[in-house]
């Protein structure tokens, strides 16, 4: 155990009412917006290779240039209740926006910069409309925050001279005032999520953000902060010098989902996605791998099975429109939802063996097993390993369930739920209501292996 002053304050997981309904959400939608969705990943016709929002950082355009880009930003299609309700089809339970992404341009008319909304043609906040809407539909709001800020003069990769730290301590109170300002303007947001806190002159900070995030947390009681804000004094990021998760849930599950219940070490985490394979922010070109409804679909019941929540990303267009290819996505996830979040929200890890044809969730507060079925076995038969002293006492369709399924025993524990049919193609849920097993079997057979 090593002595820290700025590790982990708290081992496992926060109990409070907001962190457990955080715990429940299920699918969440993130929302990238900014300048960079005017180029789109283009610039003078020629593509920028990397992702979109990251288009700033590209050789090909000078700096000054994309800066400019604030004297075009006038999304004449934006339309705030639009989004919401997109999201809301699609049965997202809580949005995460970028306020400011790495390029330091604000969609808060924020009084410690003039690189924000309130300096381009558009004028008026953007974020107030955004979360006044999802508000109203019930969808909880998370506001995204780069730390890194690319068109602050105090911004600096790494603290070398004495001009470095006199800049960074400014650049260090901007970034307190600009957090203090949003927690202030929307107190309805319920977290942030940090971003851009991976170089050295933020890492070197530990002292400075452990105390800012307490400030934070003073400020708006309940608030959620996950692991990608701040390093220990040892510059150890997401689990401190002792390997105890630093923040609310674990953040570093972007773009990628754990395989196994351990590589989450009982902790609270979220993992979030783009559609292609690595592009937040708007990009012209809809191209390479692009995530079809059934993997997002598997996606976001995997990460359910494994107790997290799947964030999916949204890029809409510079003129505000959210692009056709994401809203049939979100109709799509939507129309599954409809008849199956009840295996989705507010369920957590089963406690029970993977199988080859998908996976278990388990209501929270109840016995009730959901088995989100994604490979139907051509026996059609799929197997169930129960807790010993427990057996099923109903099984049926979620989406039929009047219509009982036979689950056959095959041993004291294991099961066959003998599917009649089933529409390919689909994914479905298999609702197991287990009961406690009569006390049977003779344990001495059982001593004979
Ligand atoms: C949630 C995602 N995090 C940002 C990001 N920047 C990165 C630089 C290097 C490696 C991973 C990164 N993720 C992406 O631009 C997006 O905002």
């Amino acid at each position: 155990q090593i002595e820290l002053k700025h590790g982990s304050h708290r081992i496992g997981k926060r109990t409070d009412a907001v962190m457990q309904k955080w715990r429940g959400y299920g699918l969440g939608q993130f929302i990238h917006w900014g300048l960079y969705a005017i180029p789109g990943g283009e610039w003078n016709g020629k593509q920028y290779n990397g992702a979109a929002e990251w288009i700033r950082s590209w050789n090909g355009i000078p700096k000054s240039t994309y800066d400019s880009l604030i004297y075009k930003f006038n999304p004449v299609n934006f339309n705030a209740e639009e989004w919401a309700v997109t999201a809301k089809q699609m049965g997202a339970r809580y949005v995460t926006i970028t306020t400011k992404h790495h390029d330091g341009f604000c969609l808060w008319p924020s009084k410690y910069t003039r690189y924000t909304i309130a300096n381009s043609p558009w004028k008026k906040d953007i974020m107030k409309p955004l979360v006044d809407a999802y508000d109203k539909q019930g969808i909880d709001v998370i506001l995204y925050f780069s730390v890194m800020d690319w068109n602050h003069p105090g911004w600096r990769y790494d603290i070398k001279t004495k001009e470095d730290s006199i800049a960074f301590e400014g650049f260090k109170q901007f970034t307190r005032n600009q957090l203090l300002e949003l927690l202030t303007l929307y107190p309805t947001a319920k977290g942030l999520w940090f971003d851009g806190t991976w170089d050295k002159s933020w890492i070197k900070q530990a002292a400075f953000a452990d105390e800012l995030e307490t400030e934070m947390r003073k400020f708006r009681p309940g608030l959620i902060i996950g692991s990608r804000f701040r390093a220990d004094e040892n510059g150890k990021r997401h689990f401190d010098s002792n390997g105890v998760l630093m923040g609310d849930y674990e953040q570093g599950w972007e773009r990628k989902i754990p395989n196994k219940i351990e590589d989450v070490h009982g902790n609270d985490w979220d993992c979030v996605m783009t559609v292609p394979e690595n592009q937040w922010g708007y990009n012209k070109a809809w191209k390479g791998h692009i995530k079809t409804r059934n993997e997002l679909l598997e996606m976001t019941a995997k990460c359910v099975s494994l107790g997290g929540n799947f964030v999916l990303n949204f890029g809409p267009q510079g003129d505000g429109a959210i692009r056709k290819e994401e809203k049939q996505l979100a109709a799509q996830i939507g129309d599954w939802m409809k008849t199956n979040s009840e295996a989705i929200y507010n369920c957590e890890y089963a406690g029970l063996e993977k199988q080859d044809w998908g996976y278990f969730t388990k209501k929270t507060g109840s016995d009730k097993l959901y088995m989100i079925v994604f490979n139907v076995p051509v026996s059609g038969a799929l197997k169930v390993k129960l807790p010993a002293n427990t057996s099923i006492g109903k099984s049926y369709l979620l989406a039929q369930p009047a219509q009982l399924l036979n689950a056959e025993e095959i041993s004291g524990t294991e099961y066959f739920i003998h599917l009649k049919n089933t529409a390919a193609g689909n994914p479905f849920v298999v609702v197991l209501e287990p009961t406690a097993k009569k006390a049977s079997g003779n344990t001495y057979d059982k001593a004979k292996t």
